[in-house]
């Protein structure tokens, strides 16, 4: 069984990303291609993932009307991708149009849902309307994504017991915001240590910049594994 960790493999061109990948081994860690990496690489990053052995979470936060969604979710899926994501504010109409017509895909990945950015604090949010808490705006929009039949979501560690307490025991919980104790936080704002993550319920653990930048990804790789009690 694979391990819960997912790199980021957030690269400015295909050829850092394939370097670091090579020294990673396939069978401890799944990888995600994000907007960076995807609109410089394209389609072709993920098929040379997947020769190297890598599952792949493709990271595109999907954010459009309906048709739109559902027809990009479905050349994700073409892909033969592992995971796939939408913004979950994209609505309930939105969400249950690309869960509809991901049952018609052959292959067909995980769909999850993404409720708050770890970037966002309470001040970030309320800049956008949303009055309530980061807490309480994930908790809503994670029942949003449950009941269009969505896989599970992307939260902060922060949430997860509260997800854990409300949603079904299969609802997947991913989880960036991830930072080893001692870790720059970077650009993050609702952090916890991989092993808090784990403890509180997550499922898969997202993590890049502390992976990515090490001097051994691998080493960096095998500490968090050893850390969450994973081999
Ligand atoms: O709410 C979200 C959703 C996605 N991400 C992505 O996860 C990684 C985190 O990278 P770090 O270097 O470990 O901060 C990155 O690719 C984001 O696009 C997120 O951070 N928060």
């Amino acid at each position: 069984m694979l391990s819960p960790l997912i790199v980021a493999l957030d690269f400015s061109g295909p050829e850092d990303a394939l370097v670091l990948v090579r020294k990673l081994d396939a069978t401890k860690c799944r990888v995600k291609v994000g907007k960076e990496l995807f609109t410089a690489s394209g389609p072709g990053i993920v098929e040379a993932l997947q020769k190297l052995g890598f599952e792949v979470f493709l990271d595109l936060k999907f954010h459009d009307i309906p048709n739109t969604t559902a027809q990009a979710c479905l050349a994700a899926a073409r892909l033969g991708v592992w995971m796939v994501n939408v913004h979950a504010s994209g609505g309930p109409l939105m969400l249950e149009v690309v869960r509809a017509k991901l049952e018609q895909a052959q292959h067909r990945p995980l769909l999850i849902g993404v409720t708050v950015l770890t970037s966002m604090d309470r001040e970030q949010l309320t800049a956008t309307g949303v009055m309530d808490s980061p807490q309480m705006q994930v908790l809503r929009l994670a029942k949003l994504v449950q009941q269009a039949g969505l896989d599970g979501v992307v939260a902060s560690p922060q949430e997860l017991l509260a997800l854990r307490a409300e949603l079904p025991k299969d609802f997947k919980l991913v989880t960036p915001g991830i930072r080893p104790a001692g870790a720059a936080t970077d650009d993050q704002q609702r952090i916890s240590t991989p092993a808090d993550a784990i403890r509180r319920g997550a499922n898969y653990l997202v993590i890049g910049r502390p992976i990515t930048r090490a001097a051994d990804p691998q080493r960096a790789v095998e500490s968090i594994l050893a850390e969450i009690g994973t081999t």
